[in-house]
Formats: C-alpha cells, sequence, structure tokens
C-alpha cells in the first residue's frame, strides 16, 4: 500500500504537486493519469524519496521511502528507462543492485529470464533499443520481488508483443496480491490494464475512482441508429420525448435513451432498422472531458487559432460546475449536419487532443 497525505511539491514559483491526498491498494492494478506536465513523476519520484515534499507525507507500507532496511524487497520502479550504466553489462548492473540488496544471485538470471532477456544477459545495455531498456528496467524493478511496484510510462517503447506482455505480467502481480501503481500515456492500453484509476491536473488530485465508474460519470453514451427514413424515426423519438442529433454519416443519436425502447418505438411506427447500438465512451474521452480544464500544454492544428486557456476541446463539456454561464449549447440542440463526428470516433478536437508532446518520444 502507498499513502499519500496532503502531499506537495513546489520548485520555486511552480505548484508542482498540490494536496495529492490518496492510497494506491493491493491486489489491483491502479492507473495513474494527468496532462503533460501534471505533476506524475514528480509524485512517483517523492514516494521514493528522490524529491522531498514541501508539505505532506507519503508512505510505504506505512514507512517513509528511506526507512525501508532493503528498499527493493519492498517497492521495486521503473522511473527511467535509461537511467542504468550503459557500460556495465545488464546480469552486472542487476547483480550490482541484488548484492547491495541482500538478494541471491540466482534471482538475477530469474527476472533476466521474465523479462525476456536471458540471450543478451551478457551485453552491455548501451547497444539496447528502447523496449530492451524498459525490459531491463522492469527486471530491475522486480528483483526483489517487492510488494509493491510502481512503473513511470512501462510500456513506452515496446512494440505490440511487448505491450501485451506488461500487461498481463502487471496484471498477474496484482492477482497475486500485490500494489502495481502504473502511468502511461496510452488511454487504450490503460483501459485494459487498471482497475482503478488516480487522475491528477495541474498537481490535484482530479479523481480516485473504479475504471468502469470513471468512464461512466464522464463521458457520453448514447444509442446509435441507423435507418433508411431517418425523418419517421426521428419523429417517432421526439414524440417519445427522446432528443435525437444526427451524426456525421447520417445516423441518429439519442442521448440517454436504451437501445430495448427505441428499438420497440421504431418497430412500433413501422420504420425499418440497419443498426441499433449502444455506444459507450472511451476512456480516452472521459480522461481528455475531465482533464480539458487542466492541460498545461495545447497542441493545435497547423492554421487554427490556439485555444485560450481554459477553453474547451469542441464536445467536451468541463466538469460539472465549471461550465461558464451561457456557455452550454440549447438543449437537443443539433450541430449543422456533416458537423458531428460518428459516434465512437469523435473528431479529433483542432487542440487538445495531441496533447502528449511526446517529451519521452
Ligand atoms: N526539478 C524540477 N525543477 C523545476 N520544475 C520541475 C522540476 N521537475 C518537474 N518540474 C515541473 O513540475 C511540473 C510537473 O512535472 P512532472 O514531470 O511531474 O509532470 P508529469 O505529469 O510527469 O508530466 P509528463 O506526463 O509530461 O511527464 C511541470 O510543470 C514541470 O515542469
Amino acid at each position: 500500500m502507498i499513502e499519500l497525505r496532503d502531499l506537495t511539491k513546489r520548485y520555486g514559483n511552480k505548484l508542482a504537486v498540490d494536496g495529492l491526498t490518496f492510497t494506491v491498494r493491493p491486489g489491483t492494478v491502479t492507473g495513474f493519469l494527468g496532462p503533460n506536465g501534471a505533476g506524475k513523476s514528480t509524485t512517483m519520484r517523492m514516494v521514493l524519496g528522490l524529491d522531498a515534499p514541501t508539505r505532506g507525507d507519503v508512505r510505504i507500507e506505512g514507512k517513509h521511502y528511506g526507512e525501508l532496511r532493503e528498499p527493493l524487497n519492498s517497492i521495486g520502479a521503473l522511473l527511467e528507462a535509461k537511467g542504468v550504466h550503459g557500460g556495465r553489462r545488464a546480469y552486472d548492473h542487476l547483480l550490482c543492485l541484488a548484492q547491495s540488496n541482500g538478494i541471491p544471485e540466482r534471482r538475477v538470471g530469474e527476472v533476466l529470464e521474465m523479462v525476456g532477456l536471458q540471450d543478451v544477459a551478457r551485453k552491455r545495455p548501451k547497444g539496447f533499443s528502447l523496449g530492451m531498456g524498459q525490459r531491463l528496467g522492469i527486471a530491475a524493478a522486480l528483483l526483489g520481488d517487492p510488494r509493491i511496484l510502481m512503473f513511470d510510462e512501462p510500456v513506452n517503447g515496446l512494440d505490440p508483443e511487448g505491450i501485451h506482455w506488461i500487461r498481463t505480467l502487471m496484471q498477474q502481480l496484482a492477482r497475486e496480491g500485490r500494489t502495481v501503481f502504473v502511468s502511461s500515456h496510452l488511454m487504450s492500453e490503460m483501459a485494459q490494464t487498471a482497475e482503478h484509476l488516480v487522475v491528477i491536473g495541474q498537481g490535484k488530485l482530479l479523481a480516485d475512482t473504479s475504471m468502469a465508474q470513471f468512464i461512466a460519470e464522464n463521458s457520453r453514451t448514447h444509442v446509435r441508429v441507423r435507418t433508411p427514413e431517418p425523418e419517421r424515426l426521428r419523429d417517432a423519438l421526439v414524440g417519445s420525448g427522446l432528443r435525437p442529433v444526427t451524426g456525421a454519416d447520417g445516423a441518429l443519436e439519442v442521448d440517454g435513451g436504451d437501445a430495448p425502447r427505441i428499438g420497440e418505438l421504431a418497430a412500433e411506427h413501422r420504420v425499418v432498422l440497419h443498426e441499433l447500438s449502444t455506444q459507450r465512451a472511451s476512456l480516452e474521452e472521459a480522461f481528455m472531458r475531465l482533464t480539458a480544464q487542466s492541460v498545461e500544454y495545447h497542441a493545435h492544428a497547423p492554421g487554427a487559432p490556439a485555444a485560450p486557456p481554459g477553453a474547451q476541446p469542441p464536445g467536451i463539456q468541463p466538469p460539472s460546475g465549471t461550465q461558464p454561464p451561457g456557455t452550454q449549447p440549447p438543449p437537443g440542440a443539433q450541430a449543422p449536419p456533416g458537423e458531428q463526428p460518428p459516434p465512437g470516433t469523435q473528431a479529433p478536437p483542432a487542440w487538445g487532443t495531441d496533447w502528449k508532446k511526446g517529451r519521452r518520444g
């Protein structure tokens, strides 16, 4: 278990981490999300005692990192893929770590095998690809067979097989009852890996909730209906108090309507349907919606004007209570034809989508 209480870090004028209080629990993979510069890495560094908090506290199984007698046996971490002595052979790098933490040498071979680097054990990491460097970092994290694992962007540089492998590994570690805390910018990957989410923006806690609840609370679920008689279906839906809008491909989208009810309504009015499906929002949409106000580094499409700070990407509402008065579209308002992206394939906003600035490649 990792416990943060009012954890705060200030660098000069910059409040990088602002009063974070949450607990990372064992037995589950907890995803750590936030836009660029939100404070994720700073938080992780404070967990490991690499940065001192300005205020507040963080404990690992009730202790500060500095109080752990053999830290690698309590917490294994991957913070920087290339934080390895490039000239020392992979095996020797791990052996050094093992010896300074009272870990038997046989464990070095075991972890090299676990991460698939046994064939390059005698090679020097300076010749490793980014993915191999990640694997070596993960091997180091696993060395002490710790109860807690913390990974900062572990899938960075891994190929699809490697991404699948690390996902399976993290889920396996959590099933064994370990605490797994992982940051990632790959939303689709996080959606498949984590069960619990901690989301921060500009150093502040925005959400600490289950993956399912996070998506449900921060996104739009709607029913998509395609018919050769859209006007007749529209009239039937409106007549039943529903508010269909027309998508880019001419399909009708109904917020809050349940698919069986819409199907029955269509049958009553003898309207032929070609498609009737419930569209659930992705983690990415939910994340964009929640963090739109706290994105520090905005990208914008070439030629498009930069959005003012705090403005919303099109189609994304700010968290409740933060919408400036008078900026809500009227209920049921319909976008002009051609402006609604097809459901599930939200057209990229002019800015904000490309929120990862690729600082780590
Ligand atoms: N050593 C430092 N000195 C000054 N400012 C720092 C330092 N480390 C981080 N910061 C600032 O603190 C803020 C949080 O940075 P941090 O790297 O923790 O964010 P992050 O969420 O990990 O971002 P990213 O996803 O882009 O890696 C940023 O504005 C960053 O510029």
